[in-house]
């Protein structure tokens, strides 16, 4: 191969064309690495038909989230295995199995991080802060930081500030309705959750108010994103995430793509970020909210003015966002399956219209499992990737066979091998759920699933992730999500519209409408006043 590969050279510099013999130099040596790694994975099974240039990373992005990863799953009948990366990238291992996954997130997460492309995106799009800091002892220390504002007690605290938005949401979106002349209307759902969880953490983490996605700083911060999204779910996004992942140097190159991430974070920085530090240093006060705990860090020396900013941005994105989407498909599905939403407006109604923390947390059971079945099939987060830092062993709790039908129980993870945690998928894993794709919020009263093929993560899914990493909000948004839900289906009617929604992701996942401009997420449902 190489006195072949050197011959071309020779004729390509001869011909004057040193970039040619670059490339071909870079494209040989990567097909060798590619097959070195190819072959130390060799006891993982691979699916079949990729492409050349985009390995099988063109079929994840081409279909719905998360379509791909399940479809192999089930043709190679394994839980755990490879598939080519793009641009002659080493080999990705996809992991799924249950094992396997606590051995990373509970046991070894520090041994995986998140992979370079990854970061540079976080750093870019969300700040500096918790989700992108790597290492065990500061990733600890950056969230005891702010653990104590997003516990239990602080979170029943703050749930007046959440009734106090449920109801906004329901005062507009019945003058919305009214202004149409007729008793319903069709809505783009993500618009009006977007603007409630942005509101929710605005008054919750910052004592902010965006005035229900209307102050000009929540539309320029919503207008930010959507241009972000827009770029990451084109074809130009996937491409360009897959150079930045090959060749790292590009992410600090001036790319349209990079600029639009970029955007969120700065419009933050400039707008609520620059308020919120300008009021807190007039009204010097202590407590235990995110606001008072970061900026407490910040009189300290603790942080710089930067990373203060960066860990606003961070908690402002990534607590609206996820709990909007999870909100949007949450109202999606009970309009699909009017049955349950009659059922759980039954369970609503026992209520008086003032509903308690209490009530809201511990006596209405279906509210629950409808809750955690919405979180089951549309993870905000559908994939994870991680990069493993040393030779490993990855655990199984369902072996492999191979052909001579040897039974495998641990699989060798070389040191810097990417790997990719399906989220969506293993989520609707019949393995483990038996009717995996179904909506049904009944399971979760039933108890039945087996413990030991369910990943340990909060509820058996991984949704909100596992182990020292997980998010430090489930709580806020769990009862964000049960708040608003209640609220809403006590005063309205939600109708499928029977348009065709498949799901891509930016960050989080995104509902595309097909036939509705499928360049920008959209998940329409009808809405009638009850
Ligand atoms: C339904 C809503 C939500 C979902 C599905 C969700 C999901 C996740 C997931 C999967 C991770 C792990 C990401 C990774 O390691 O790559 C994560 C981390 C995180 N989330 Fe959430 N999240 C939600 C809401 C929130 C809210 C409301 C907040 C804050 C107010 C929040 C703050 C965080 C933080 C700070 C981390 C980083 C934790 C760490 O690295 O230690 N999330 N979330």
């Amino acid at each position: 191969m190489y006195p072949t590969v050197l011959k071309f050279i020779n004729t390509a510099q001869s011909l004057q064309s040193l970039p040619f013999a670059i490339l071909v130099l870079f494209i040989t040596f990567a097909l060798v690495e590619r097959q070195l790694s190819s072959r130390r994975l060799n006891v993982l099974p691979m699916p079949g038909s990729a492409s050349w240039i985009w390995g099988h990373e063109k079929q994840v992005f081409d279909k719905s989230v998360g379509t791909a990863y399940s479809k192999w799953m089930q043709q190679l009948q394994s839980h755990i295995f490879k598939i080519k990366a793009a641009l002659f990238k080493q080999d990705i291992v996809v992991v799924a199995d249950p094992f396997a996954l606590t051995h990373i997130m509970q046991k070894n997460v520090y041994n995986y991080p998140h992979s370079d492309v990854l970061r540079s995106r976080i750093a870019r799009l969300l700040g500096k802060s918790l989700g992108w800091v790597e290492g065990e002892n500061e990733h600890r220390q950056m969230r005891h930081l702010v653990a104590s504002s997003l516990s239990q007690e602080s979170v029943r605290q703050g749930s007046s500030d959440i009734f106090g938005v449920a109801e906004n949401l329901c005062t507009s979106l019945e003058n919305h309705i009214a202004l149409q002349g007729s008793g319903s209307t069709i809505i783009n759902v993500n618009e009006w959750t977007s603007a409630a969880a942005l509101d929710v953490i605005g008054r919750f983490g910052f004592g902010h108010d965006f005035q229900g996605g209307r102050s000009t700083d929540a539309v320029r911060i919503l207008n930010a994103w959507g241009s972000m999204v827009k770029m990451a779910i084109s074809l130009q996004g996937f491409v360009v995430l897959m150079f930045l992942r090959r060749f790292h140097l590009l992410n600090y190159m001036p790319l349209a793509a990079l600029r639009s991430q970029g955007n969120v974070r700065l419009t933050i920085h400039a707008g609520v970020a620059e308020e919120l530090v300008r009021r807190e240093n007039c009204h010097e006060q202590d407590g235990y909210d995110l606001l008072s705990r970061l900026m407490g860090a910040y009189r300290s020396q603790i942080i710089s003015l930067g990373e203060l900013k960066d860990h606003i941005s961070m908690f402002i994105m990534s607590g609206s966002e996820t709990t909007s989407q999870t909100m949007s498909y949450a109202l999606w599905e009970l309009a699909k399956n009017p049955e349950v939403q009659a059922k759980l407006r039954r369970e609503i109604m026992l209520f008086h219209v003032d509903l308690s923390y209490d009530d809201i947390q511990d006596r209405m059971p279906y509210l629950d499992a409808i809750c955690k079945e919405v979180l089951r099939l549309h993870p905000a987060a559908p994939y994870m990737e991680r990069v493993s830092t040393k030779d490993d062993k990855l655990p199984l709790r369902f072996p492999i066979t191979l052909k001579d039908g040897t039974k495998v129980n641990e699989v060798h993870i070389p040191a810097g091998q990417t790997v990719i945690i399906p989220i969506y998928s293993i989520g609707r894993d019949d393995a483990v759920w038996g009717d995996g794709d179904v909506f049904r919020p009944e399971r979760w009263m039933e108890n039945s699933s087996d413990k030991d093929t369910m990943p340990t993560g909060w509820s058996g899914l991984l949704s909100f992730s596992d182990g020292p990493r997980q998010c430090l909000g489930r709580r806020l948004a769990v009862l964000e999500l049960k708040i608003t839900i209640s609220s809403l289906i006590r005063r309205f009617e939600f109708v499928d519209t029977e348009d065709v929604i498949t799901h891509k992701v930016a960050s989080s996942l995104q509902p595309i409408c097909a036939g509705g401009g499928e360049s920008n997420p959209k998940l329409p449902v009808l809405v009638k006043i009850l």
